[in-house]
C-alpha cells in the first residue's frame, strides 16, 4: 500500500491530533504517502482531502481537538454517500483510510471495508464506550478535566453545607462517572449501566448528615438523565432547598492531552498504519493489558451495544468492558454511611 488516508469523525477528543501525526509520520517512515480528510466523512465524500507530510503536524501532539476538524454527517449511513466517498478516495490513488473516531465512526470505517475498502478504526472518544479496547484515546484527559472541576466544586461544596449534582459527559455510558466520581470522592454515581433509586440516595444522604457529614456530592453521567431532572426528583422526596446543579459540558472535551493519551494515540495510530501496511482492514485497535490488540470493527462496535431488547421484551444493557461494575460497587463501598 502507498496512499492512504486519515480522518477524525464524530466528537472530537484530546489525543486525536497526536494519532494523526503518528499516521502521518510512521505512513511517511513505511515510504507511504499520507492524506488528510477534512471534515470527517463529510470530507470524504466532498472531496476534502490534502496530501500532508511531516511539517503538517508539527506541534500537533501537545493539542487539543483535531486539526483536520471533525463532524457529525448522518448522510454517510446512505450506500450512496458511501460510494461517492471510497470515489473520491480511488481517484486520489489511496488504497487505505485509518479512521479515528467512536463507535458512530466504526460503522462508517465498517462500511468502507464492506465495500472492498480497507479502513482501521482507532478509538477516538472521550467516552470509552468502544468494546475491545480498555481505554479510548481522549478519555483520560476528559475524566482528569472532570476531576479538576470536581476537586473544585467539594471546595465550595462543603463551604456552604451543599448538595451539589454534577453532570458529566458519556452519552450513554458511566466510565467518565465512575472514574471521575471514584477519583474525587463522590458520595454517589449515577451511571446509564445501573438502575437506582431516587429515594436511596436521599436515604444515603441522611445516613451521611447523621455521621455529621454536611455536604454531599453526587456525579451524574448524562446518559442517565440531565441534573435539573434529578434535582428535581431529589427534592420531591427531602429537603433539598440547597441543591445545586453543575453541569461540565464541553470543557470536558477539551484540552491538551495527558501523557498517557499522548502515548496511547500515538502507539495506535503507528499501529493502524503497519496494518494498512500489511494490506489488513476492517480492524479495530484496542489496548488491553497494556498491549495493542485488533479486533474486527464489526465485533468491536456490535458486541458492545450498550443496550439491547431481549426477546421477552425487557432491555438488557451491556457494559461495554468489565470496569464499570467493579467501579460501581467500589464506590458503594467507600460511600457506606450507614455503618
Ligand atoms: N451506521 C452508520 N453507517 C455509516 N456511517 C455512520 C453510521 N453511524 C455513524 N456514521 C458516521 O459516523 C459519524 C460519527 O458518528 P457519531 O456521531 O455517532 O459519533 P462517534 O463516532 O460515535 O463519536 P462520539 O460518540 O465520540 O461523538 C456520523 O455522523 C456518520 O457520518
Ligand atoms: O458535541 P455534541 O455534538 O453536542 O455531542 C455531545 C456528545 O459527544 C460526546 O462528548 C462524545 O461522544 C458525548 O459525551 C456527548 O453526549
Ligand atoms: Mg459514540
Amino acid at each position: 500500500m502507498k496512499r492512504i488516508a486519515v480522518l477524525t469523525s464524530g466528537g472530537d477528543s484530546p489525543g486525536m491530533n497526536a494519532a494523526i501525526r503518528a499516521v502521518v509520520r510512521q505512513g511517511i517512515a513505511e515510504g507511504m504517502e499520507v492524506y488528510g480528510i477534512k471534515y470527517g466523512y463529510k470530507g470524504l465524500v466532498e472531496g476534502d482531502i490534502e496530501l500532508l507530510d511531516t511539517a503538517s503536524v508539527r506541534d500537533q501532539v501537545a493539542r487539543g481537538g483535531t486539526f483536520l476538524y471533525s463532524a457529525r454527517y448522518p448522510e454517510f449511513v446512505q450506500l450512496e454517500y458511501q460510494l461517492k466517498g471510497i470515489e473520491q478516495l480511488k481517484a486520489r490513488g489511496i488504497e487505505g483510510v485509518v479512521v479515528i473516531g467512536g463507535d458512530g465512526s466504526y460503522h462508517g470505517a465498517m462500511r468502507l471495508t464492506e465495500h472492498g475498502f480497507p479502513a482501521i478504526g482507532l478509538p477516538g472518544t472521550i467516552d470509552n464506550d468502544i468494546v475491545g479496547t480498555e481505554y479510548t484515546i481522549g478519555f483520560d484527559t476528559a475524566v482528569t478535566t472532570a476531576v479538576d472541576a470536581l476537586d473544585k466544586i467539594r471546595d465550595t461544596s462543603s463551604s456552604h453545607n451543599r448538595t451539589f449534582i454534577v453532570e458529566v459527559m458519556g452519552r450513554d455510558a458511566g466510565d467518565i462517572a465512575l472514574w471521575a466520581g471514584i477519583a474525587a470522592g463522590a458520595d454517589d454515581i449515577c451511571i446509564p449501566e445501573r438502575e437506582f433509586k431516587v429515594e436511596n440516595i436521599v436515604k444515603r444522604m441522611n445516613e451521611a448528615h447523621k455521621q455529621g457529614k454536611n455536604h454531599y456530592l453526587i456525579v451524574l453521567a448524562e446518559g442517565v438523565m440531565h441534573g435539573e431532572e434529578l434535582a428535581e426528583a431529589l427534592k420531591r422526596q427531602g429537603d433539598l432547598s440547597d441543591l445545586r446543579v453543575s453541569v461540565l459540558g464541553h470543557i470536558q472535551r477539551g484540552g491538551s492531552p495527558t501523557v498517557r493519551d499522548r502515548v496511547l494515540a500515538s502507539r495506535m495510530g503507528a499501529h493502524a498504519v503497519k496494518l494498512l501496511k500489511e494490506g489488513k482492514g476492517g480492524l479495530a485497535v484496542g489496548i488491553r493489558h497494556e498491549k495493542l490488540v485488533e479486533n474486527p470493527i464489526l465485533g468491536s462496535v456490535e458486541e458492545g451495544a450498550l443496550m439491547s431488547i431481549n426477546p421477552d421484551g425487557s432491555i438488557k444493557v451491556n457494559f461495554p468492558h468489565e470496569a464499570p461494575i467493579e467501579l460501581y460497587r467500589l464506590n458503594k463501598a467507600l460511600n457506606n454511611y450507614s455503618k
